[in-house]
């Protein structure tokens, strides 16, 4: 589902921000992306969102390899994939219907279908009495459900999130990741870099560590390692 053979990022002023990455992400997969700051996550999914190409190495996502591939098919690779990330990112002059409905908008989803899919998103984050309200009425927690409605609402095959929890506190951090595990049983692979110790710890799922831009732990039942 997702690939990445022999991967290296270098940065335009020389720094070696992922050396010969090889990893494989199957259909499905909880992954925690760790490592301490530097070590090239933030790299690994601008690489992952296309943002960034690699320098060397060949990237695959679905059996679509992203290496070489067209502009006019970048918008088919995106949507394979919906985005979450620590701040939010959500239009503040857009109510949270608004914000949810633009990301149908955006692949040109019928009027029709929007009416009926942002209600049911809406209601699966626990979100439907907040439709009318816009970001700055909304509590942190809150705001993030409404990210994550925007990432999933496509039924995308895969989740990215880079430190979804970074800005709530720990018990809203944990609602966050509930919902997050709760995608990902309904099929949804989930990719997620977090410094969030205590959250990969009790969770139990795969761990990929990176440090200095190598993989230097891949686990299945991963714990953090590290003390921030
Ligand atoms: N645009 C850039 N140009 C040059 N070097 C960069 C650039 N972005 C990141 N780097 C460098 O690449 C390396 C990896 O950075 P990256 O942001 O991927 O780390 P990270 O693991 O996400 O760190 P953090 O946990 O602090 O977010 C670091 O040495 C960083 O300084």
């Amino acid at each position: 589902m997702i690939e990445f053979f022999n991967v290296t990022k270098q940065y335009k002023n020389g720094t070696s921000a992922l050396s010969n990455i090889n990893i494989q992400i199957n259909k499905g997969d909880f992954v925690f992306l760790v490592g301490p700051s530097g070590a090239g996550k933030s790299t690994f999914i601008k690489l992952l969102l296309k943002e960034l190409e690699p320098t060397e190495g060949r990237i695959i996502i679905d059996e679509m390899d992203t290496t070489n591939l067209s502009r006019r098919k970048i918008p088919m690779l995106r949507r394979k994939m919906g985005f979450v990330f620590q701040d939010f990112r959500l239009l503040q002059n857009k109510t949270v219907f608004e914000n949810v409905a633009f990301a149908m908008e955006i692949i040109e989803a019928s009027p029709k279908e929007i009416r009926r899919q942002v209600p049911t998103i809406l209601s699966m984050v626990s979100l439907s009495d907040k439709a009318n309200m816009y970001p700055d009425q909304l509590s942190g927690g809150e705001q993030q459900r409404v990210s994550i409605a925007r990432a999933i609402v496509n039924s995308p095959s895969v989740l990215i999130a880079d430190e979804p929890t970074g800005n709530l506190d720990p018990d809203t951090a944990w609602e966050i990741m509930k919902l997050i595990k709760q995608i990902n049983r309904r099929g949804t692979t989930v990719v997620m870099a977090t410094h969030a110790k205590e959250i990969v710890d009790m969770m139990q799922q795969r761990v990929i560590a990176l440090e200095g831009g190598r993989i230097v732990r891949d686990d299945k039942k991963g714990v953090y390692g590290y003390e921030d």
